[in-house]
């Protein structure tokens, strides 16, 4: 069997003390050098300080968190909650913990069996090739969300309050994440806009021939609907197949909107959804749509946007997008109806993933091959 050893290095840490040289696997190429690197000396501007205390209302605040993610994608906290006590309890816990002989820390191993590399645990990065350029770090990693996924075997018992120091930082940043994504739909909320559309569907003789609604997206940020308390009608698509949403007495049902997938980058949808009618019963509904000024360009959040994750959209007015939508609707092509849709809804899509059949969106959508056009 070949020597795959090269897999499992030694500890950084058992190397910094014993070679003059960092072994020849952790050097870089030359032109790859921290020394090689062109570095400037002041930054154009500052990356800011934004105090999350005043987040989400103060709104010079939200700018300046906006603006850092969209320029920097990095922002510093101040006021974020966590006390500096318990900061320093984290990073004690960190540093007591990596000061342990090697065989402690090896209880906690990222390695199963003593090969298999696994994500969590103490070790090295993953190393999958024989002249692959090692970090010259450790690492402890450890799954802190959700809760029930916590793997305690990994945790650390030495220092003693490594765990519950560990799980009161977690959960305080947590709060710190929520505050933010808070203030990234408060910001997008800045030129809100709200229109309450009131539904009256009278019973249909052949409700099967008919749509109460047609299948259809929503197109702002977030819909808060008041369905009929006794009739039933209201079906959603997914994955091509459609479900009836059930009724629950004075719930309101919220679903998100064309705006928001597009800023979101698509992590979250906007369901295609439709109203169908009663042969006996009337059926009435109250939609408060919430979207954003006619003045708002929308486009994926700069802060969600790396390498890894391009744009899955492309950049549009509220203005033109709204307009495309009103067309589609004139049209009956707001529809999730492949054959209403004809081809922008069809083609691949950047984000790659099977065709999607959501009408206004489908303007917006990044597509590599061709100019953005509407249909
Ligand atoms: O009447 C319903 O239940 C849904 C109405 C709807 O989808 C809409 O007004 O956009
Ligand atoms: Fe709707």
């Amino acid at each position: 069997m070949a020597d795959e050893s090269w897999r499992v290095p030694t500890p950084v840490q058992e190397l910094a003390g014993a070679a003059e040289e960092p072994p020849s696997r952790y050097v870089l190429r030359e032109q790859d050098r921290p020394g090689s690197l062109l570095v400037a000396d002041d930054m154009p501007e500052p990356i800011p300080v934004v105090d999350l205390s005043r987040l989400p209302d103060d709104a010079a605040e939200a700018a300046k968190l906006r603006s850092a993610l969209q320029s920097w994608g990095f922002v510093l906290v101040s006021n974020h909650g966590i006390e500096a006590s318990l900061m320093d309890e984290v990073m004690d816990a960190s540093r007591e913990f990596f000061h342990q002989p090697l065989e402690e820390k090896q209880k906690y191993s990222n390695l199963i069996d003593g090969k298999r590399f696994q994500i969590e645990g103490y070790g090295n990065d993953r190393v999958a090739r024989e002249d692959q350029i090692l970090n010259w770090n450790d690492r402890l990693h450890l799954k802190v969300e959700p809760e029930d996924g916590r793997n305690y075997a990994k945790w650390p018992k030495h220092p003693e309050s490594f765990r519950e120091v560990l799980h009161d930082y977690a959960s305080k940043t947590k709060i710190i994440r929520d505050g933010i994504l808070r203030a990234m739909a408060n910001s997008m909320r800045t030129t809100s806009s709200a229109i309450a559309r009131f539904n009256y569907y009278p019973p249909c003789p052949k409700p099967e021939l008919v749509n109460g609604g047609q299948p259809h997206s929503d197109g702002g940020v977030l819909t808060i609907l008041l369905a009929d308390r006794e009739v039933g009608g209201l079906l959603v698509q997914r994955d091509g197949i459609w479900y009836n949403v059930p009724s629950h007495p004075y719930t309101l049902l919220i679903n998100l909107g064309d705006v928001m997938e597009v800023m979101c980058n698509g992590a979250f949808k906007s369901p295609v959804h439709r109203v169908v009618t009663s042969a006996e019963k009337e059926r009435i509904s109250l939609a408060v749509f919430h979207g954003v000024g006619l003045e708002t360009a929308i486009e994926p959040a700069a802060g969600l946007l790396d390498e890894k994750r391009p744009a899955r959209y492309r950049k549009i007015g509220a203005l033109d997008f709204f307009a495309g939508l009103q067309e589609h609707i004139a049209r009956g092509t707001t529809s999730s109806s492949p054959t209403a849709l004809g081809t922008a809804a069809r083609r691949p899509f950047g984000g790659g993933g099977p065709p999607t059949f959501r009408s206004p969106i489908c303007q917006v959508k990044v597509d590599e091959t061709k100019p953005l056009v509407s249909q």
